[in-house]
């Protein structure tokens, strides 16, 4: 900021609250911090990692590009001698969906859980050095959420020791693969496993897709990209693949670990959501801090639009929501470290549980980011619909994130079936654990009564935590029940999905209420940094309990007075943070270059920047554009009936 005027410099002398700690808690840990720092600062200021040209680029080039940068991201990684944490950042703050994201991501994670480990010293040196890059080949042009329903097959032939994989139909071919279409030379092909005739379930196959020496695919596959998709530049850096047959090399593994790696990847999605929810509330709050609009009186300044109650409504939940997922992705990739291991010791006892959080909270905070960044496009009026602003890039990148790693509404039937198990073992032996651990409490909740009798009395945890476990444990309970009188229980299943889903919403955002609570009881250090996030978990809390208001009544969990009251608590809470916004969103130290948009710039310097960005356009190279002689002149001269078109 040396010599630049910080428009934003009065907002940032209100907080009340020591931002540099609160650094530090956003990020996980100092060490964290300060890596996070060094390497956006790396990124930032490199000339191949620009991005503000990509809304107008054609595909190709656009393509191309990502191709040099992921180049360039290699050659700086070797260059500098970065750590497998370093690389990831730097991927990270390179912003750009690319292959890299399914060779890391996803190829090298299903081979260190799933191969053996035979073929884990075969394959991992390679994919480390990039010597070969990969990618998660499971879904298919006609089933993707019906993983049993995959129709490529692998078959043993015992004589040359190999796998035919085939793709029998055309709905057989992998369709949707990223990575796969252009870049990829290898994949880890899902298909059913046939031996002697005999069939056995899906299970994954290490396959060489093209030649590791001119790139051309082997004999028998085809590979191609399968188009365009939603927006312009976008999620269009990356080439998502089609491809029939091959042959492979041989896997053998627990058929459990055959999901692990969606499990893993489904954590990862809940840290991600955090990153693209708190990107979009920056934006979104600096902008309304900038922006002025009525109020003025006698000629003084208009009001700021962030000290309307209606902006500050729609805006410091979804604040209080990035605060919120950042803490339940910290817990879920405890839990899933955890799981791992006991995994590593043949103890499957909590693989449910993972498979339901992780399905579960990659279903909530997916859909809930995906509306928030629209709902921040619309925050920003005007402006917000500029490529400039970066929400509608920022809004089609994410979005297929409710659809990739499992669609939202099929992963929380999943839970759904978790719930309803949990619930038809009450009163045995097992009791519930974990997350479901408050269900060993159902009589109670099923009958106690919220005691809150004062705005106020919304601020006590407990309080917020029996309400909501209430709802949930009767919601569950409710739809148990209804599904016990059909005689067919998948009939059943079917019919009461709408309830099982909502049930599974509900227990979502108990784990994350309980989670924030769970932060809070932590040794936070720095001014005032625990009291805000106090605030920011009240918020995201009572705001869940306005909107699902309908669970909360219907339940009994709560009365419409007391329904009323915590709605009072939290327009106090707004009044709260107000003056800490633009604070809350400097901690979590994006770089311009991170953000890329005008209008959540560090500085505040909206107006003069938006001007600029304009006329940098390609359709302002010319003052009169190209066409006017063919179409716009006949048209004004009337001479459109002889012009040819
Ligand atoms: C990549 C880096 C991440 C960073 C992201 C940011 C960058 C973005 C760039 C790119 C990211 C793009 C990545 C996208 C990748 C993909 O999309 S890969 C394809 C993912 N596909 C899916 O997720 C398919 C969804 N379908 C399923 O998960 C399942 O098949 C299903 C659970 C819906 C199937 O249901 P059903 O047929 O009823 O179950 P079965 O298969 O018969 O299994 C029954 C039992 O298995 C338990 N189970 C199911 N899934 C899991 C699991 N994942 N882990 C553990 N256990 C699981 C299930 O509960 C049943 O157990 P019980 O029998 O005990 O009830
Ligand atoms: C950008 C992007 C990247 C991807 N990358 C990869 C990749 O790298 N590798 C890979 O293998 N795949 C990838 N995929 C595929 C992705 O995993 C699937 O699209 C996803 O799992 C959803 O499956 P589907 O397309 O079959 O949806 P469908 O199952 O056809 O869903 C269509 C509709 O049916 C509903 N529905 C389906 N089943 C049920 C049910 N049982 N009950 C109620 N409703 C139901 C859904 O809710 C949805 O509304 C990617 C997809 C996208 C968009």
């Amino acid at each position: 900021m040396d010599g630049v005027v910080d428009h934003l410099a009065d907002e940032r002398n209100k907080a009340q609250f020591d931002v540099e700690e609160m650094k530090i808690v956003w990020a996980g840990s100092r060490h964290v911090f300060e890596l996070s720092d060094r390497i956006a600062r790396l990124v930032a200021s490199d000339p191949v990692f620009r991005k503000d040209n990509r809304a107008t680029l054609s595909r190709k080039d656009l393509f191309k590009n990502t191709l040099r940068k992921a180049a360039h991201a290699w050659k700086r990684i070797i260059e500098l001698r970065l750590s497998e944490e370093e690389a990831s950042k730097l991927r990270f703050y390179v912003d750009e969906a690319a292959f890299t994201d399914l060779h890391w991501g996803m190829f090298v994670p299903a081979i260190k859980g799933q191969a053996t480990e035979e073929q884990q010293q075969k394959w991992l040196p390679l994919a480390y050095k990039m010597q070969i890059i990969g990618c998660y080949a499971q879904t298919e042009l006609g089933h993707g959420s019906n993983v049993q329903g995959l129709e490529t097959t692998a078959t043993f032939d015992p004589q040359t020791d190999e796998f035919d994989i085939h793709s029998p139909t055309l709905t057989s071919s992998k369709w949707w693969p990223g990575g796969l279409g252009k870049v990829s030379t290898h994949a880890v092909v899902y298909a059913r496993l046939i031996t002697d005739g005999q069939e056995h379930g899906v299970h994954g196959f290490i396959v060489q897709l093209r030649s590791l020496d001119d790139h051309l695919p082997l004999p028998g596959i085809t590979i191609g990209d399968i188009g365009m998709k939603f927006g312009n530049g976008a999620y269009n850096t990356m080439d998502n693949g089609v491809t029939r047959n091959g042959k492979c090399v041989r896997s053998n593994v627990p058929r459990q670990l055959i999901y692990g790696t969606m499990v893993f990847v489904r954590q990862t999605i809940v840290s991600d959501a955090s990153c693209a929810l708190s990107r979009a509330v920056c934006i979104a709050t600096r902008y309304s801090a900038v922006r002025r609009q009525f109020g003025s009186q006698n000629g003084g300044v208009e009001t700021q639009v962030i000290d309307y109650k209606t902006q500050q409504n729609r805006l410091f939940p979804l604040l209080a929501a990035a605060y919120a997922f950042r803490f339940v992705g910290e817990w879920l990739k405890w839990l899933y470290t955890d799981v791992t291991q006991r995994l590593q010791a043949n103890d499957f006892s909590t693989l449910p549980e993972a498979h339901a959080c992780t399905a579960g909270l990659k279903s909530l905070t997916t859909t809930f980011t995906a509306d928030a960044i629209e709902e921040c496009r619309k925050l920003c009026g005007g402006h917000g619909y500029l490529c400039s602003s970066g929400l509608p890039e920022l809004f089609a990148v994410y979005v297929p994130a409710c659809t990739y790693e499992g669609d939202n509404v099929v992963l929380l039937l999943q839970v759904a079936r978790f719930l309803m198990k949990t619930v038809s073992q009450l009163g045995s032996e097992k009791k519930p654990v974990g997350t479901t651990a408050y269900m060993g409490r159902v009589e109670h909740l099923m009958q106690c009564r919220c005691s809150v009798q004062k705005a106020e009395d919304w601020l006590n945890p407990n309080t917020i935590l029996e309400a909501f476990e209430a709802r949930t444990a009767r919601m569950s309970v409710a739809v148990a029940q209804k599904l016990a009188q059909f005689a067919n229980p998948e009939e059943g299943f079917l019919e009461l999905s709408p309830n099982l889903v909502e049930a599974s919403v509900a227990h979502c955002q108990l784990i994350v209420v309980s989670k924030f609570i769970e932060k809070l009881q932590q040794d936070i250090p720095g001014k005032g940094v625990k009291e805000l996030l106090g605030m920011l978990c009240n918020i995201y809390a009572l705001n869940i309990l306005h909107k699902h208001l309908g669970d909360f009544l219907s339940t009994g969990s709560i009365t419409p007075k007391q329904g009323s009251l915590a709605n009072d608590q939290l327009r106090s809470l707004y009044s709260q943070v107000r003056p800490n916004a633009i604070a809350l969103v400097d901690a979590f130290n994006y770089t311009d270059h991170y953000l890329g948009s005008v209008l959540g710039r560090y500085d505040g310097n909206v107006y003069p920047k938006l001007y600029e960005e304009a006329w940098k356009d390609p359709l302002n190279d010319s003052v009169v554009p190209d066409g006017y002689h063919e179409y716009i002149r006949p048209l004004l001269k009337n001479q459109l009936r002889n012009a040819r078109l």
